[in-house]
Parts: structure tokens; sequence; C-alpha cells
């Protein structure tokens, strides 16, 4: 094959006519296409009147590269790499194989280059490797490091700008130990790498997971009670008093499931069959809560039921009784019930007769007893009868194992209940395993509802989130005061939370801010421990 290297001037062009002794050359461009025929006229003509013509100025512009057709790059391939059924071999393989010959032409590729290139043959057989890297075909030749190094070389190739290659390419020698051939074989890595990508974001995502992890709900009954690892023991100790007489007093903030948990008791009971009966002792003015509890007799005051009513005692005979906030009750009504608990008997309003009752007394309260009964506004022995076995219910933001089971469960009860599909978004489940939930699991399934049927795509994703799940509307205003690092730590958290709201994600808040998600995810973590 006949090359013109470097023909960048007709000056420099003109000397090989006489070299091949023609008149005219075809020529090609860098992507061994043919650009036309280039004639010595052609050529004379443009030296003289300075205008090139439409093929010259072509030539000039390409860069002649190559004065011969591709096809004539076959009498390099000595070999027959071009020939059957070396050919066929070549084009069954899976890899890329690129031969070029001892000086860096290109003998052949296969049909496998091909695919994973999108190089065909006639843009690269014939061409030197040094011009295919100079016009960025490839972005380093393997073959050419073989030829210097007269040994195997490999190496990662970047080509058409995106696709990632891993190249080795090999020598053959002839016998008196010149190379022949530079064998290369191709293997695309780009798929390998988006795998290793993938890889590493499942990973992040096992870590995240790991982080907020979907703690193991140790038990979800058909009634749907969610107990975790911290609320285990006081479940299982409910399970165990459950069969006896003893008064149990559930505390817990609002919310944190106290009824869920008697109603639980219950049912482990003897009394399982029997009413379960509730009171909220503040739902009530206090004569009309005596009404509810005790009962009354017929005419007992303006405006009773004629024929009397049975109180709350005499429904649940048999049964539980739930009185919740009893902390609130009034100091009159909490003798009235000493009388209960101590001798299963009660006076109805306007009643003359006492009435005997069998209920399992199970009471709740928000307050902390001991300090009522030291103001004075609880009366001790009854305090002392009626928490007999006390059992303590932890805020949410104390149960964070739970926070991810309860939204799944909600958002799928919710999901039937209105006959939708909505789903969390990892990263509003994140938000909402870091918020700390004042309301506890009612707040919860709350804004579970509200989420499931105001959405409009299927997913629920932060930004669908209230701006109170954002840590720092909650936190920030508590550090405002404090030394330098308190308010260093006050604006961090400002900042985030500002980012947070406008990118909806800690992956997006992460990249605005220029920080790592990891480390954005870690400092809520530190500052949500902080509030705790
Ligand atoms: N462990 C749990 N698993 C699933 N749902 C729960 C759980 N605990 C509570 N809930 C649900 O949370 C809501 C609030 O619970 P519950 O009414 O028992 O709280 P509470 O402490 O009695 O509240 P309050 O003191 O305001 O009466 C209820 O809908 C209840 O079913």
């Amino acid at each position: 094959m006949q090359r013109i290297d470097e023909c960048l001037s007709l000056e420099a062009a003109l000397p090989l006519f006489d070299l091949h002794g023609t008149d005219a050359v075809e020529v090609f461009d860098i992507q061994g296409q043919v650009i036309g025929v280039l004639t010595r006229t052609d050529i004379e003509e443009a030296q003289c009147n300075k205008a090139s013509g439409r093929l010259v100025g072509e030539c000039m512009r390409y860069r002649v590269t190559g004065i011969t057709p591709p096809s004539e790059a076959q009498s390099v391939d000595a070999f027959g790499f071009d020939q059957e059924p070396l050919s066929s071999l070549l084009d069954a393989l899976h890899d890329g194989v690129y031969i070029t010959d001892a000086s860096g032409i290109t003998v052949t590729i296969n049909k496998a280059y091909e695919r994973i290139t999108g190089i065909s043959r006639a843009e690269v057989v014939g061409f030197h490797m040094a011009d295919l890297v100079k016009a960025g075909f490839i972005s380093k030749s393997a073959s050419l490091e073989v030829i210097r190094e007269r040994r195997p070389i490999t190496l990662v190739q970047t080509i058409h700008d995106s696709r990632k290659i891993v190249v080795t390419g090999t020598p053959m020698f002839k016998a008196d130990g010149s190379i022949a051939y530079v064998v290369t074989s191709v293997r695309d890595i780009t798929e390998l790498l988006l795998a290793k990508h993938a890889q590493e974001q499942l990973e992040q995502i096992q870590r995240m997971r790991e982080t907020f992890k979907v703690p193991e709900v140790t038990a979800l009954s058909a009634s749907g009670v969610i107990i975790s690892r911290q609320t285990e023991p006081c479940f299982e100790l409910a399970r165990r008093v459950a069969k006896t007489s003893a008064k149990i007093l559930i505390r817990g903030e609002t919310g944190t499931g106290k009824t869920l948990l008697a109603r639980y008791i219950h049912q482990h009971s003897d009394r399982a069959d029997g009413p379960f009966m509730e009171l909220n002792c503040t739902a009530f003015p206090e004569g009309l809560l005596e009404a509810e509890l005790f009962g009354y007799t017929a005419g007992a005051f303006t405006g009773a039921a004629p024929k009397g009513k049975q109180g709350l005692l005499d429904v649940a005979h048999g049964g539980t009784l739930f009185l919740d906030e009893i902390g609130d009750l009034s100091l009159a009504l909490q003798v009235k019930l000493l009388k209960v608990v101590e001798e299963n008997r009660y006076l109805p309003v306007g009643g003359t007769a006492f009435r005997q009752t069998d209920v399992r007394l199970i009471t709740a309260t928000h307050q902390d007893l001991h300090d009522r009964v030291k103001e004075g506004c609880f009366r001790e022995d009854l305090f002392y009868r009626i928490s007999v076995v006390p059992l303590w219910l932890s805020p949410l933001r104390q149960r964070r194992d739970e926070i991810i089971p309860l939204l799944s469960y909600y958002l799928s009860h919710f999901n039937k209940l209105h006959g939708l599909c909505r789903r969390w978004d990892p990263e509003a489940l994140e938000l909402l395993s870091s918020y700390p939930w004042p309301g506890n699991i009612r707040e919860l399934i709350n804004l579970t509802e509200r989420l499931t049927v105001t959405v409009l795509e299927d997913l629920i994703t932060a930004t669908s989130l209230p701006n109170e799940v954002f840590p720092c509307a909650t936190l920030c205003v508590k550090h405002v005061s404090g030394d330098l690092r308190q308010q260093v730590m006050h604006f961090e958290q400002q900042l985030i939370h500002q980012a947070l709201a406008s990118h909806g994600s800690t992956r997006a808040a992460a990249t605005a801010l220029g920080v790592d998600q990891s480390t954005l995810v870690k400092k809520q973590r530190r500052w949500r421990q902080a509030s705790i």
C-alpha cells in the first residue's frame, strides 16, 4: 500500500504523482471515505490560481492521508486474516480483534470489534494507528505500544469519548524475530463499569438500609400490632400478666399505643370473649363521667333517661374496663373508683344499693402519677392499687425500628381503604425515619393517610412531605444561642434544611451543597440523636 502521510500542502502532494507514475490519485478522508479523484492538473491549477477547486479544497480540509483505496490494504495481509476461513473464525469471536502489521497499519478487524466500538472496517483498515489516534477514533494505541516495546501490552482505551474498552495487544513474531503482526483483543468494559457502578450504588443503598434498618419486627399480629425489639419486653410482660387479675397501669405519651396495649392484654386474658370497654377520663365533665362509669337510676337527675342507664362498669362485666387519662379523674370519683378496685362494688348515680361488678381494670396516663400524688391531685392509695404492674410505652422517637414497618403497614392499609397503590420513595422513608414524631404513632397514621390521598403520583417522594419533617424545621430553633460551635451548627442545619426543602432529597441537597450524601445523612442523624 502506498500512503501519503501528512499531505498538508499542494506542493507536498505533487511529487507523489511522479513517484507513482500517475496523473490521478484517489483521495480519502481520514474516515476512509473516497472524496474523489485528485489530478495533477487540479494541483497545478490550484497552485497557479491560488484558488483551490472544490476537490482540492476538501482534500486540504480533510488532510489527504492515503492515495490508494483501503482494499489494497490486503496487500499487507499476507497471513490471510481477511480471507476464509480465518475471517469467519475471527468474526465468530465474541471479543473484538484488531490486527495491524509491523508498522502499525490496520490489517483487519472482526465483527465484534465493529459491534463493540461502532467503528467500521472501512474507517480503519489501511490506516495507520497514529492517524486513527490523531483523528480521535481511539484515545491511545496498544498496537503502537506493542511494536515499540515488543511485548504484550494491556491498556484501557476510550472510544468515541464514552465507551471504555480494555485492549490487549500481542506481537506475532516472524522466524527472524521481527514483528509480523500485532493482534489485539478488545473487550468492552463499559457494561462492566456500569455494573460496578450499579453494584456500588446497591451497596450504598444497602448501607443506607442498614442505617435506617428495616428492623426485625418481632411480631405483626393479624390485628396489625407492630412489636419491635424496644417494645417486645413490654408486650411480653403484658402477655404474662394478662392471664392474672393484677391491675395494670400503662404510661406513655399520647399516641404511643396505650389503648392498643390495653386491648392486647384483654385479648390475651381469659376474658378475651368478654367485652372490652374504654373510657377517656378527660372526655367528659365530672358529672357525665360519673354517669358513664357508674350508670344512674331512673330519675337520678334532670334529663336522665326515664329507665336509668347502665354504667360501663356494668357493661364491661366479665370483661375489661380501660380507663385512659386516669390522672385527670377528680378526687371525688377517685374515692368511688377505689371502692370498685378494693371491693368490686359501686353505687350508681342516684342509687341506694351497691352493685357488684367483675371487671378487669386497666388504667393509663401520660402523666407522672407520683407527681400528681405529691401535688395532692391523686390519691396515693388508689395509685398503689391500680399500678400493681406498671407498663411503659416509650415515645416513637425512641422506637425508631418501628417507623418504617409502621409506615409500610399503614400505607398498605390506606391503599386498600382508598383503592390506591401508593409507594414510599426511600428518600422519603429516610426523612420520616429521622423525624421525631411528637404525636407518636397517631401522627404517623394521620400523615400516612393524608399523603396517600393527596399525592399526585403513586410514588410518595420527599417533596410531598410537610416542612416539619425536614430536620432543621424542628431543631434549629433550639440552638440559636450558645457558643461558637453551637451557632455554627445552627447555621449549618439551616443551610441543609433549605437545601433539603428546595431539592427534596438528601442526594440532591448534598450535591447542591457540594458534600457527600453520607456526610449530610450523618449530620442529620447526629442532630437527631442530640435532640432525643
Ligand atoms: N404497636 C403498634 N402497631 C401498630 N399500630 C399501633 C401500635 N401502637 C399504636 N398503634 C396505633 O396508633 C394509634 C394510636 O394508638 P393508641 O390510641 O393506642 O394510643 P394512646 O397512647 O392510647 O393515645 P392517647 O393517649 O392519645 O389515647 C392507634 O390507631 C393504634 O392502633
